[in-house]
């Protein structure tokens, strides 16, 4: 375990990780589901709505069918609005209740919490240990960045509307799908790239083992992440902590 305190920067993961994995499949995707009507019918004009749907119906597209027949979305009309914004609405809530990580679909959902964080109806619960180890490693000089699949918009809203207050200022960067897939360790190469350090010199902390394979064939540190409420974690050769004061 002695090498997990020897990194100079901390990456870390959110759901399962920082965040219980039931905030986000028990709150925050229903939340987006609930909404999502209402936001686009108010906001359809808006072009960087716009462009999430482009984008998402280009990820439908490229799909293959799933076993219950699903359409893709080839052959798209869009002619009509009014029908392509209930097949629009019905795809999405397939792709939330599948916990699909398109960037269209991140990028969509962020701008929905926006306003739920906003109002006060959502508030991000953290786990205990998380703000203290935040501040310890920013007081020792290691600075802190996520990795989630939610759009970097998602996070930023999750860190400052914490139940703990705004942690944004224990924060150095925030990373999502568009700098690549979380499975593949080239996205942990890019990352090391952008923040200016080796692989070898940042801990990942990850609930996800194909994450953490990723991440250690990057070269990385990697600790894996079990938590109250995440799925049983099978045999791996990481370290595992359930606490972040394993890691302070
Ligand atoms: C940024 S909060 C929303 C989390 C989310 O949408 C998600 O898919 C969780 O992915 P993670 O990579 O943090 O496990
Ligand atoms: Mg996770």
């Amino acid at each position: 375990m002695s090498e997990l305190t020897d990194y100079k920067a901390v990456l870390l993961d959110i759901e399962g990780t920082t965040t219980p994995v039931h905030f986000v499949y028990e709150v925050l995707f229903p939340y987006a589901q609930r909404e999502l009507q209402n936001y686009l019918e108010q906001h359809w004009s808006d072009p960087n709505v716009q462009e999430d749907l482009q984008t998402l119906i280009e990820h439908f597209a490229q799909e293959p069918r799933d076993d219950k027949g699903r359409p893709t979305g080839e052959g798209e009309d869009q002619s009509n609005v009014e029908a392509f914004k209930s097949e629009v609405i019905e795809r999405i809530n397939w792709a939330i209740d599948n916990d699909k990580k398109h960037s269209g679909l991140k990028s969509l959902q962020g701008r929905i919490w926006r306003s739920g964080y906003q109002n006060g109806e959502l508030k991000a619960p953290l786990f205990d240990d998380v703000p203290a180890a935040l501040r310890t490693w920013n007081e020792r000089g290691a600075p802190v960045y996520i990795y989630s699949s939610g759009s970097v918009e998602a996070q930023k809203l999750l860190f400052e509307y914490t139940e703990e207050g705004d942690l944004r200022d224990q924060l150095s960067g925030y990373f999502d799908t568009h700098t690549g897939n979380k499975k593949e360790a080239d996205s942990y190469r890019t990352i090391s790239q952008e923040i200016g350090e080796q692989p070898g010199d940042v801990l990942f902390v990850t609930d996800n083992l194909q994450e953490a394979e990723a991440a250690n064939e990057a070269g990385m540190k990697v600790a894996v992440s079990k938590r109250p409420g995440n799925a049983e974690l099978s045999e791996n050769p990481f370290p595992v902590i359930e606490s972040f004061e394993a890691l302070v």
